[in-house]
Formats: C-alpha cells, structure tokens, sequence
C-alpha cells in the first residue's frame, strides 16, 4: 500500500491497483452538519476515480424531494423498513444521498496460496484478506458514519465474511464504473467494474420480487436516488427488488439465500401461475402496438414498472405511434418516458414530447427510416447489488 497525491494523475497507476479517495473531497474539519450532502469513502479502480473526476459538473448538489414521505420502521418480519407517511406518486423522487462507501464487489488482490488449502480455505483466506481492506476503508469514514454503518443489518455473520464485508454484501446497491467500459460478461463473471455502495437510508428499504421502487446512482451528485415507480399509498412500505426479476421464483429464492430470508411477496406466494406470467410479460415480442400496449398493461399486473423492459416497451410503442403518423399518443409515450427520469431512455425521449417536434424531426415520422426494436434496451434489471447478485444493474 503506497500513499500518493489525491490530485496526482491516475495514469501511470496499473489497471488492477485500488485507490482509497474520499469522494467528494473534503477539508479536515469537514463535519456532517458543515456539509449535509455528505461524502463517500471509496475503495475504487484509477479508471473509475478518473472517470469520476472528469465529470464536468462533478460534485453537483443533491437533487432533494419537495418533502419527507417516508420513515423508518420495524416491520413484523424483516427488521426494519422504510413506510410511505404521504402518497407518494409514480415517478416521484423519494429520496437521494451520498453512499457511506463505495467497493468493488470481490476482491481484484492476486493472491497465492498454499497448496495444501482446499477450496473452503482459499475462500476463507481471501476473505480475511479483503476484510483487512475493507477495514481500511472503514476506520477512514467520519464517526457519525461507521455509527449508521455499524447500525445496519449483516446477513453474513457465520459464513466467514468479517464484520464490514458481511455488512457491504447485505446491503450494497450496485454501482457500474466507468459506465460503458466493460462488457456485461466482464461485469458478471469477473466483477469488472462492478461496485457496491453501502447506503444509511436506502439500505434500509426490503426486498420485493414486484418492488414498488428504484434505485439510481447519479454520478455528478454522487448519490443515490430512490424513484416511485408507481403510485405507492400510505402506510405502504417501500420496495426494491434485490434479484433478478425476470427469473422464475425458484431461481429468486436461491438468489436471495445468501440475504437469509424466503421471500414470501405475492409472486412468490403464486409462482406456479405468475412464472408464466412474469416470463411472457418480460419476453414478449412486440409486433403492433396492441402488442406493446398488452406487454405494458401485463408488466404493470406483475408490479415490474421498475424492470427496464417496461421502458423499452413504452419507447417501443412510441416508435410505432411516430410511424402510423399519430403525433399525439406518441408524444403521451414520450412524457411518460421522460418522467422516469432513472432511464436512460429518458432523456432520448425530451425532444419528442410535444407532437410538432415529432411530426418535423422524429426520423421514422409517417414509416421513415429503420426501426430497430433492441435499440436502447435497458439491461439494468435489478437494483441491488452485493457481492451475491450475478447480474449487473
Ligand atoms: C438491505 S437490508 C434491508 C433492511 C433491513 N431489514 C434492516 O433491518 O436494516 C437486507 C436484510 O433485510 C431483510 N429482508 C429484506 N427483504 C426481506 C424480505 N422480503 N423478507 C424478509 N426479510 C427481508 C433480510 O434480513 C436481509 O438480509
């Protein structure tokens, strides 16, 4: 371990070196109350911290809700949960702050062991090893912050995580970076990029297989913002899924193991009839708008407003209005799109949402051009990411 200049390059660093930086920066007497949007203490690649830093607007101000409408709560059988004390309506930003940390989610230390260790050894080695890095990170987080961190669940207390790896893996939210650099099979099968953040607020919030919420990392905020993705009633508790929700309910439940709890949410209560659903609502193919607007309705029967197919189809559906000609219900589609501002299909979607800048610049307007069905296809299914999720978000 070698201490350098925060602000020297990250260049000439070797790929697989790891940088400890506080993001964003702040001076040594920098208190929570001098600061309420907070900071992040970081375990993160050169690329990433590069990637961070060039953001033009890096740090901006976090995006705050027009009120407070949740608290938290004990629920009767998952330990506490954040509850709506308002309505709260689709689209509606919840609430967004700054991750206590930032990690990547497995170790990227090369390690040699001895021959003699088995498997289970190995594996046990190499924790104790990225439990000694992880306690790094957290002996430099501000008091106030290891308190709220330390306050936070930990499924993994037997399995030989250590005390902050075993409180990362239960409660961290998966963040890409830098977004676009690695391909999915990078990310899922050697972590490439992929990073968890242990948030105080939105770590609190449960698992649901037809979640009622999502979750966001804004990298110019540096925070991560919690939307509504459909009206959530008060009282409700909020949601968010933590596994793939395009898997059947066997394969959730084996997901979530190592989060120590069966899920026991309505889609799993009646797999044997919402498998099928779930699996022709996700995988439907779209041929005509009835199609899409069946696939919509069927996603919305499911609770998957927050999956990413539910705004591939409305753009899909879009697109289909813009080529018949109908301005007006494209256009519909269009604000729909751009409310859920989590998407990356949204701001795609800004130009179209008045039905005379469809009719003059929408290139496919009256069957122009080419429609391709995948563009743009959302692969952020899911939300949660702890060292145990195989999919990235
Ligand atoms: C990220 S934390 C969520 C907040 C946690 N309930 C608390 O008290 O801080 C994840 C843990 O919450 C519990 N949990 C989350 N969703 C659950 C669910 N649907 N059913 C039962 N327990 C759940 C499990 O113990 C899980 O390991």
């Amino acid at each position: 371990m070698k201490e350098r200049d925060a602000l020297a390059p990250t260049e000439e660093l070797p790929e697989d070196a790891q940088l400890y930086t506080t993001q964003p920066s702040i001076f040594m007497d920098t208190t929570p109350e001098s600061y309420p949007d907070g900071w992040t203490e970081c375990l993160v690649s050169p690329d990433a911290k590069a990637f961070i830093l060039s953001q033009p607007e890096f740090p901006a101000p976090l995006l705050r809700p027009s009120a407070l409408q949740y608290r938290l709560s004990p629920t009767p059988d998952k330990g506490l949960g954040l509850f709506c004390t308002a309505k709260i309506r689709a689209n509606d930003l919840i609430l967004s702050e700054r991750p206590l940390t930032l990690t990547p989610t497995s170790s990227s230390t090369r390690m040699r062991f001895l021959k003699e260790l088995d498997a289970r050894e190995q594996y046990l080695a190499a924790t104790h090893e990225w439990e000694k890095s992880l306690k790094f990170l957290f002996d430099r987080l501000y008091p106030d912050y290891q308190a709220a961190f330390m306050g936070l669940a930990n499924s993994h207390k037997h399995d030989g995580s250590g005390l902050v790896g075993g409180i990362i893996r239960t409660n961290g939210l998966g963040v890409i970076l830098p977004p676009n650099k690695y391909s999915l099979e990078e990310q899922q099968t050697r972590r490439k990029g992929v990073y968890s953040a242990v948030c105080k607020e939105i770590s609190r919030v449960n698992h649901s297989c037809s979640p009622n919420t999502t979750a966001h990392f804004d990298v110019i905020t540096f925070s991560f913002q919690l939307f509504a993705v459909r009206d959530i009633a008060q009282g409700e508790e909020l949601t968010l899924t933590y596994t793939d929700l395009k898997a059947p309910a066997e394969m959730r439940q084996s997901d979530l193991e190592p989060y120590g709890f069966h899920c026991t949410c309505s889609a799993c209560a009646t797999s044997c009839t919402s498998d099928a659903l779930r699996e022709r609502s996700m995988t439907m193919q779209i041929d005509n708008i009835d199609d899409g607007l069946l696939k919509l309705a069927l996603l919305e029967e499911q609770g998957l407003e927050s999956s990413g197919q539910y705004c591939k189809t409305l753009e899909t559906v879009m697109e289909l209005y813009i080529g018949i000609g109908d301005a007006d219900n494209a256009s519909t589609c269009a604000k729909k799109l751009v409310n859920r501002r989590w998407s990356s299909l949204a701001s795609g979607a800004k130009l179209y949402t008045s039905p005379l800048a469809i009719e003059k610049f929408h290139p496919l307007w009256k069957g122009g051009g080419n429609r391709d069905l995948e563009r743009g296809a959302d692969n952020l299914e899911c939300s949660f990411g702890g060292l145990e999720l195989g999919q990235a978000e």
